[in-house]
């Protein structure tokens, strides 16, 4: 595996062989262009300094600020270290409380965290109206701005009594536009004339000018490319260029939010040489890399005399330099923000723009390496044209996949995305992986506080597909209503789950069956799940060390809800992507008639069974299937 990494704006490419891979112990750098010199002259090469105000250290140009805590209105309900007592999470015990075992949700609900849910107070709000995974994006805002939300998300946790996992969302190397100079949005009207630039804004700027974070941009459009931003919610078309500045006509007129992605397109297709890319290597890595440059750049000032090819050799290193610090910065901010998110103990990664199962790969070792529990789920974002034709490898070598339609749909027809979206969840389900539908479910609600008839059918449609999560972007990111928005993710979910249960019951459909993985392990979870159907059971019960059992048993989308117990707080909080998993933390030992009595005693003490309650029981310590009926 040699991943090559492209500067496309010096045309000019050189490939990287990882350390780890079976040929080289080093990087090796091939340079097809012997004529280093001609470097000096292209235009576009910047110092390091330069480069790393624009991509090593991005927090600088970002000026977002949080809204303050409400320290003290929070009174801090720490609860009792968890010796012997069950933990829940508490908007799940109140929904049980309620409505009771059989109408609890069973689509679990992902919201994206932006400027206006990241306080105390309106994180709060969200884990009571039912969020199961607060989102980062790593695509906006710093990284102190992200800690201060998994910080919060952390304290909510402990202080608060929820159970809300934590997901960060990679940027991978998409081509984006600029922070828009500090406005929050621009309108963009038919037929206006907007320059799209690698200059900095400043003020010998044209009116209307939008910057671009990537150098070759200019470079890359030609006259008669179609500009896309944000996956076509606004169209241009480029008419003139003028060294660094691109001029483009609107044909799609619609709002411009600050650092929307953009992608091109030439002739009917995609360019992309340089927007799906998240290339196989680390930071380590790519550290050695700049200490290797460094010496050869070393070695070349020590040889004095000016002979004419050692000239070129250190104008070369100096060169390389450059160049090194421009490309690496641009793939290193995606292992920056990993390293970020294992230090922070997030419980999913989701990797942006996936192309092949190699990439899931390299992470899930470097995670393996770096978080010895191994607690940290890696989720597949599939949204690049060239995810599509790999599917099954892809999913298979990940924790999870995401239907990430926003980008999906600018890369890909979008009359396409219904269908494959159906595809993904259907083979995500087979080789049971969580599956999350993403982008745009309630789009008009960052607006207004009434979804469209359209949205809730989509959504609807997303539920009938018994996907296991939904997710806000920037309904709940930077909306007008996100606390709306995920009521209505909700009771969008209550109700179709029902009727489904209903129409499944008058057409005796069967539960998927296990044609994928077939050991004792599946059988039994498809067996309890049969005969908790059969039996209409309340709920199912499981105990689980490492979540397989709990999530076998999603899996067959049963009827009843399925309460999984298990002692590790990070498996706990990883089976809230899951379908109908009610995650409970739990410690308990081998012998499983007492954790069923101290189970059920514990339950009904919080009120969350009732004595005569219909119970299968199946255990990974014990092979067994158990009904009982709560005494
Ligand atoms: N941390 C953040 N800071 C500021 N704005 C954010 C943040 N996260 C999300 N947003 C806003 O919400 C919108 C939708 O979020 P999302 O779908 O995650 O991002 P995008 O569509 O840009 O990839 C973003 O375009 C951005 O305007
Ligand atoms: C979820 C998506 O990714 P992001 O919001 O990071 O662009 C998407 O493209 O649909
Ligand atoms: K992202
Ligand atoms: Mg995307």
């Amino acid at each position: 595996m040699t991943p090559s990494v492209t500067s496309k704006s010096l045309r000019f490419s050189f490939s990287i062989a990882p350390s780890h891979s079976q040929s080289n112990l080093f990087p090796i750098i091939s340079l097809p262009n012997p004529n280093f010199h001609l470097f000096r002259q292209l235009p576009l090469l910047k110092p390091i300094s330069a480069v790393q105000s624009n991509f090593l250290v991005p927090e600088v140009q970002k000026t977002q600020t949080f809204p303050a805590t409400n320290g003290p209105n929070f009174p801090a309900v720490k609860l009792p270290p968890d010796t012997g007592a069950i933990v829940v999470d508490r908007a799940t015990e109140s929904e049980l409380k309620e409505n009771g075992f059989r109408s609890t949700r069973r689509t679990k609900i992902v919201c994206t965290i932006g400027p206006q849910t990241c306080g105390f107070d309106e994180l709060e709000a969200l884990a009571i109206g039912g969020m199961n995974v607060a989102r980062i994006n790593m695509c906006h805002g710093t990284r102190e701005w992200h800690r201060q939300v998994i910080e919060r998300v952390r304290r909510l946790n402990e202080e608060k009594g929820f159970g809300v996992a934590m997901m960060m969302d990679t940027e991978g190397s998409e081509i984006h536009m600029g922070d828009l100079g500090g406005a929050t949005s621009a309108k963009a009207e038919d037929g206006q004339i907007w320059t799209f630039t690698v200059r900095t804004l400043g003020l010998n700027c044209p009116e209307r000018t939008i910057t671009v974070n990537y150098d070759g941009f200019a470079e890359d459009m030609k006259v008669g490319d179609e500009l896309l931003v944000d996956g076509g919610m606004v169209r241009f078309v480029v008419t003139e260029k003028i060294g660094p500045d691109v001029i483009c006509y609107c044909t799609d007129p619609g709002m411009l939010l600050p650092r929307a992605n953009l992608t091109f397109w030439r002739d009917g297709s995609l360019v992309r040489e340089r927007n799906a890319m998240l290339p196989t290597i680390s930071s380590k890595e790519i550290s050695f890399l700049i200490v290797m440059t460094l010496r050869f750049d070393r070695e070349a000032r020590k040889l004095d005399g000016g002979l004419t090819p050692k000239e070129t050799l250190h104008e070369a290193s100096r060169n390389l330099i450059d160049l090194l610090a421009f490309d690496i910065s641009w793939i290193l901010h995606d292992w920056l923000d990993i390293d970020f998110g294992i230090a922070e103990g997030v419980d999913f990664i989701a990797v942006s723009f996936v192309k092949s199962a190699e990439v899931i790969k390299h992470l899930k070792s470097y995670i393996a390496a770096r978080s010895p529990k191994n607690d940290i789920a890696v989720i597949a974002k599939l949204e690049s044209i060239d995810s599509l034709s790999n599917l099954e490898e892809i999913i298979l070598a990940s924790d999870g996949a995401m239907v990430a339609r926003g980008d999906m749909g600018a890369q890909i027809p979008l009359e396409q995305v219904p269908s494959v979206q159906g595809n993904i969840v259907q083979l995500c389900k087979q080789l049971n992986k969580p599956v999350i539908v993403a982008s745009q479910l309630l789009e008009s609600m960052v607006e207004y506080p009434i979804p469209t008839r359209a949205e809730v059918a989509d959504v609807s449609e997303a539920v009938g597909q018994q996907a296991d999560a939904l997710m806000l972007s920037g309904e709940s990111a930077m909306g007008h209503y996100p606390e709306k928005a995920l009521a209505v993710l909700r009771s969008v979910s209550l109700r179709i789950e029902r009727w489904l249960r209903e129409k499944r019951h008058s057409t005796l459909e069967v539960p998927i069956s296990s044609s994928v993985c077939i050991g004792i392990p599946e059988e039994m979870c498809n067996a309890a799940v049969k005969m908790a159907n059969k039996l209409e059971a309340d709920a199912l019960f499981v105990y689980t060390k490492t979540g397989h059992m709990a999530s076998l048993l999603s899996r067959n989308r049963p009827d009843c809800p399925v309460f999984a117990f298990t002692p590790n707080s990070s498996v706990r909080r990883r089976l809230n992507l899951r379908w109908g998993l009610i995650p409970f933390c739990l410690s308990f030992s081998d012998d499983m008639e007492s954790n069923l009595k101290r189970t059920f005693s514990l339950l009904k003490a919080r009120g969350m069974i009732n004595s005569g309650d219909l119970i299968i029981v199946v255990s990974d310590l014990l092979q067994s299937i158990q009904v009982i009926n709560v005494p």
